[in-house]
């Protein structure tokens, strides 16, 4: 894509993204990473409720996601607050997660706003990584509205960075963190990212 920032562009040596053996199965449900996640927790009342799916192809590291905008999502009246929308596609690009299992953060993400999102639309998402440099994950993702095949109104390019479990550890809330690891049901998914917490 022209006009991005040197950093969202893979180096030459890079590699193609493959899916892990034991990734979710085409068309599977993602569900949720943890369970207070603005973008897909299910017990996050203020949250996104993103709802994700690992993409059709297999030979591709891709998903699907739809979002439903919310009058609490609003910006100007009527219309999706800009910053919702960027949420929206950071969290469907970490949702790429599940697939390569690994855990990684978003290091950048440069947004592109291309038409007005109204309040009762259903964004439909799609991401794929693009390609992978050690720990760096190159990704891109695309918001429409009408359907899924309707015209695009966002898109954005991210690169985000493999971390260990400890980056949470280490930077987490103690509370939240103890609460987390305390929880069967987290540890089990922090295991389908190759944590051992
Ligand atoms: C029991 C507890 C369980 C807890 C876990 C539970 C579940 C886990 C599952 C999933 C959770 C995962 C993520 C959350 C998922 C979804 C939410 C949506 C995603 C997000 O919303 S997530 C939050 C926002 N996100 C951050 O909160 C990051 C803050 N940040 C940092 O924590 C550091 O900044 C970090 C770690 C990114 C890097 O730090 P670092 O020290 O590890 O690595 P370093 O700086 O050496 O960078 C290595 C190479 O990346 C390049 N690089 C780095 N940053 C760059 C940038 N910004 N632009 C361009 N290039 C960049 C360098 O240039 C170098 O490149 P090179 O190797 O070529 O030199």
């Amino acid at each position: 894509m022209s006009g991005r920032t040197p950093s969202l562009t893979p180096p030459d040596d890079a590699a193609r993204p493959v899916r892990h053996p034991e990734a979710p199965a085409p068309g599977e449900l993602l569900g949720a990473h943890y369970e207070h996640c603005f973008g897909c927790g299910h017990g996050q009342p203020h949250g996104l409720h993103l709802e994700a799916r690992a993409g059709d192809d297999p030979d591709a590291v891709a998903i699907t996601a739809e979002f439903t905008v919310k009058p609490e999502h609003q910006g100007a009246p009527g219309l999706a607050h800009g910053g919702v929308l960027a949420t929206a596609l950071d969290e469907t690009l970490g949702s790429l997660n599940w697939l390569l299992r690994v855990i990684a953060v978003t290091g950048r993400l440069e947004t592109d706003f291309v038409r007005p999102v109204p309040v009762g639309t259903v964004l439909h998402l799609d991401a794929e990584v693009t390609a992978v440099a050690g720990r760096k994950i190159y990704s891109t993702a695309t918001g429409r509205i009408g359907g899924p095949d309707g015209p695009v109104a966002v898109r954005a390019d991210a690169l985000f960075i493999e971390v260990k479990v400890d980056h949470f550890i280490e930077n987490g809330r103690p509370e939240e963190i103890k609460a987390a690891m305390d929880d069967p049901d987290q540890v089990r998914r922090a295991r389908a990212f190759e944590v051992n917490p």
